[in-house]
């Protein structure tokens, strides 16, 4: 929809309708670092509409057999699926993604996530325990919580928001979803599939804007038992704050600054290509990133001379080139901060050995002011630096030399996150040795990113509170009740 500008404006999504608001916030196309849309700057009067809609919605639709709420989320992820191209590209523009990442992973996840768990509702069983000798059985139900708030953020947009609104929807809730105000376009997309999809009005309420306005008056709502968040560790820390006086449910998906840990016997045809990617997709992107690379010794120089060799063919470019491996960083102050790391690493001492500051990027004249940056390798580099220690969420890595297993589980612990890692070997036991050892909620062996979505998924220590995945997001969308019949 084009607006008085010529700039694409969305509006909200209350009670099966598409709403304007009284003020917009302006949204960049990071490839140029223009002003291509106008998000809802969305506040606490758009909020109370959200909760009426939802509350009204929520005795009817949480009545429906689970089969008959499936039927209406595989609907949702054909007609997603139908406008694959057109929900890739948004997306890619939205966000700065190459479009071929959008096509391959964000889009078909979403609609993965849809699929999923509209299986998933179909499989669940609760328990039943017996006491013969007083006559009792019992047994526990399930029942949705209410109203979800749902907050998402901005690196893989509609991929991470499907995944809440899909089990939340499908265990029978109403939501509210908030996405981030930097990468509104797919979620509002999505908002006009639901009717045909047949989504009953007021099951899926999608409120724009800003974190401290309109992601607060969500989390503060005293009707909205539930956030599920993903995002940053302050962030979550105020959401919190503001639900402990109601003691809301809380699931944190957080950052992380993810080891990856090669000996000497790993297989490096295949552990450098995977390990470029770890580092780099989605711009580095993505809270499961590899940020920190542990090399034995033994192979550390060889490992250096080809992981920056290959790390220099990751190509940067627009993102609709085919050829391109990575397009633009979020925004300006993402690349900014991103930089500055760097920036602190080359002050330490630290040797930068390819991107940024080392090599020149090559960009057509209109994207000159776009978000793009090298990908980066750093090393002699402390584990005490802020590069080894904070989430950079950027394409940048370090990369240093490690002696002994002992030694390296030790120094990939010594981190406040715990979110994910990836190990290097071809010694069966010690990849399951060092697995165990690892503080962190996600392990890949010989690989990365391989999602079983059935199985938990989340951080330990700051990476967050909680897991989800099939069981583990319909216990935490849903309320247990533990009944007892003497007969
Ligand atoms: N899953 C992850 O691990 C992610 C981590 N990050 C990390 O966070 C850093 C900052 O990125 P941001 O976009 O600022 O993340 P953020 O945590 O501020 O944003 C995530 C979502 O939370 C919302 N939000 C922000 N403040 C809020 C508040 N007070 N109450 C309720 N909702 C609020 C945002 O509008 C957005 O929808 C990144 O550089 C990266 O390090 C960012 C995105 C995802
Ligand atoms: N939560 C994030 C990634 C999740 C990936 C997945 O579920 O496959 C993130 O980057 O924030």
């Amino acid at each position: 929809m084009a607006g008085t500008k010529g700039l694409l404006m969305l509006e909200n999504f209350i009670g099966g309708k598409f709403l304007p608001c009284d003020s917009y916030l302006d949204s960049y196309d990071p490839s140029t670092g223009e002003v291509y849309c106008k998000v809802p700057d969305s506040g606490k009067k758009e909020i109370e509409a959200a909760v009426e809609a939802a509350r009204e919605a929520f005795p009817i639709w949480s009545s429906w057999s689970p089969e008959e709420r499936a039927q209406v989320l595989n609907r949702l992820a054909d007609l997603l699926e139908q406008s694959l191209e057109e929900l890739a590209q948004a997306e890619s523009k939205d966000q700065g993604k190459t479009l071929m990442l959008a096509r391959t992973m964000d889009i078909p996840r979403a609609v993965q996530n849809f699929r999923f768990f509209a299986s998933c509702i179909l499989h669940h069983t609760t328990e039943c325990t017996q006491m013969d000798h007083l006559g009792c059985l019992h047994y526990t139900v399930r029942t949705p919580v209410g109203i979800a708030g749902l907050i998402s953020p901005w690196n893989l947009p509609l991929y991470l928001l499907t995944w809440k609104i899909a089990p939340a929807i499908a265990a029978g809730n109403t939501v509210i979803a908030k996405p981030s105000e930097l990468t509104s376009v797919t979620a509002w997309m999505l908002c006009k599939f639901l009717d045909k999809a047949g989504v009953p009005p007021g099951v899926v309420n999608v409120v724009f804007g800003t974190g401290p306005r309109v992601g607060e008056a969500l989390v503060s709502h005293p009707e909205v038992p539930l956030i599920s968040f993903t995002g940053s560790q302050p962030t979550a820390e105020r959401i919190t704050q503001l639900s402990a006086p109601h003691c809301k449910k809380l699931s944190l998906e957080l950052g992380g600054k993810n080891p990856a840990i090669i000996f000497e016997d790993a297989n490096l045809e295949e552990c450098i290509p995977t390990t470029i990617r770890s580092s780099f997709a989605n711009q580095g992107e993505i809270c499961l990133c590899t940020s920190r690379i542990f090399v034995q010794r033994s192979i550390y120089s060889e490992f250096l001379k080809r992981f920056v060799e290959a790390t220099r063919k990751w190509k940067v470019g627009i993102p609709s080139d085919p050829s391109a491996s990575m397009g633009a960083l979020i925004s300006k102050a993402h690349l900014e901060k991103v930089r500055s790391y760097v920036k602190k690493a080359r002050a330490e001492g630290a040797q930068i050995l390819c991107g940024e500051g080392v090599d020149t990027l090559d960009l057509p004249p209109r994207n000159q002011a776009g978000y793009f940056m090298l990908p980066t390798v750093i090393t002699d580099i402390k584990d005490e630096s802020c590069c080894m220690k904070e989430e950079i969420f950027g394409p940048v890595t370090c990369v240093v030399p490690f002696d002994s297993e002992e030694e390296v589980i030790k120094r990939a612990n010594n981190v406040t996150y715990g979110l994910a890692a990836t190990v290097w070997s071809s010694d069966v036991a010690r990849v399951h040795r060092v697995a165990k050892k690892l503080q962190s909620g996600l392990v890949w062996t010989n690989c990365w990113l391989i999602r079983e979505l059935n199985l938990p998924f989340g951080g330990m220590k700051s990476s967050g509170v909680g897991r989800e995945g099939a069981k583990d997001s319909h216990d935490f969308f849903t309320e247990i009740k533990t009944i007892t019949v003497k007969h």
